[in-house]
């Protein structure tokens, strides 16, 4: 690998007796990069302080190379960061916010056109961003993210909110960047379809980091683990309830995960159904494994 995008080294943030982070070790490759894990699991924490936004208590953290909090300024200017909650200029219009983010990053009118039309958002100019719907805010927001010209953009959880067309609208300009040489630091709790993509998997549970490498070695490492498509709700409530060794995944479809031998043990479960799991099947295996040892090990106690 050349040089790592970003790199963490013993990296620990506490909020009071929160242990939002505790000492992560990763070095990302550029790319997307995609960083999963449930409500909780540090997932934000971690995109402020790559960004710069939140110090941090330990460890050290690099950006191309060079230390984050000697190089703030300088780190700035790489990365566009879209946060979790929506950018509020409730008072302006879709018109007026978008020109004032062209002028102060020095970006044609003619790019934030093409964002306004590639996200949906002309026929909204002249609309109050406080009279937008939830979906349109978001959608501004990520406008307001993609219109500077950075080397990573930062983006957390940017599919809350949209509609289906919506996100094939932001996995466009993600692919569209990506095709540019940007790198894309991808924050998520929910499927994307752009996992099987991604260049290096990042999954955080509980402040700790559970697993960071390529989605081949992943793939490869948990060769094991398959999944099957299951219909009914209360089906699968009974099999969580009855199996604890697998756990269920929601994407496009829902699906209960588990190594191949915990699927066969399910009754009903027709062994031609099962397949190879997808790598967020695998993640939210992986996140009920390392649920499963903690409270293993908070019964021995
Ligand atoms: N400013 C803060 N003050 C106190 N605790 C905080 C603060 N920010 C985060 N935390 C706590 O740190 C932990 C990690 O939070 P974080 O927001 O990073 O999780 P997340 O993975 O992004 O969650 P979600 O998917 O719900 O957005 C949580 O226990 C949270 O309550």
């Amino acid at each position: 690998m050349g040089e790592p995008l970003i790199m963490c080294k013993e990296l620990t943030k506490t909020f009071g007796k929160t242990r939002a982070l505790d000492r992560i070790n990763f070095s990302a490759p550029p790319g997307l990069i995609i960083l999963l894990g449930k409500n909780g699991s540090g997932k934000s924490t971690l995109a402020k302080i790559i960004s710069t936004l939140l110090p941090y208590d330990e460890g050290n953290v690099k950006v191309k190379g060079k230390e984050i909090n000697s190089n703030k300024g300088e780190i700035r200017q790489m990365i566009s960061y879209l946060p979790q909650d929506n950018i509020v200029e409730d008072a302006l219009t879709v018109q007026e916010i978008v020109e004032l983010y062209s002028r102060l990053f020095r970006e044609p009118d003619t790019k934030a056109n093409e964002l306004l039309d590639n996200l949906g958002l002309s026929p909204y100019r002249d609309t109050l961003v406080g009279n937008l719907s939830g979906g349109l805010k978001r959608r501004l927001s990520i406008l307001l993210a993609f219109l500077p010209d950075r080397d990573i953009y930062i983006l957390d959880e940017p599919f809350e909110e949209l509609d289906f067309w919506g996100r094939i609208k932001v996995m466009e300009l993600i692919h569209h960047a990506l095709k540019k040489g940007k790198s894309i630091f991808l924050i998520s709790h929910t499927a994307t379809w752009l996992e099987e993509i991604a260049d290096y998997i990042l999954i955080l549970h509980q402040g700790k980091l559970l697993y960071a490498d390529s989605p081949n070695n992943l793939k490869q490492a948990f060769k094991d683990v398959y999944a099957i498509e299951m219909g009914s709700l209360s089906e699968i409530k009974k099999i969580l309830k009855n199996h604890h060794n697998v756990t269920v995944a929601i994407n496009e479809r829902v699906s209960v995960v588990g190594e191949r031998h915990a699927l066969s043990n399910i009754t009903k479960i027709k062994n031609e159904e099962i397949r190879e799991a997808s790598i967020s099947e695998i993640c939210a295996f992986i996140v009920n494994n390392a649920a499963l040892q903690q409270s293993n090990f908070i019964k021995k106690l």
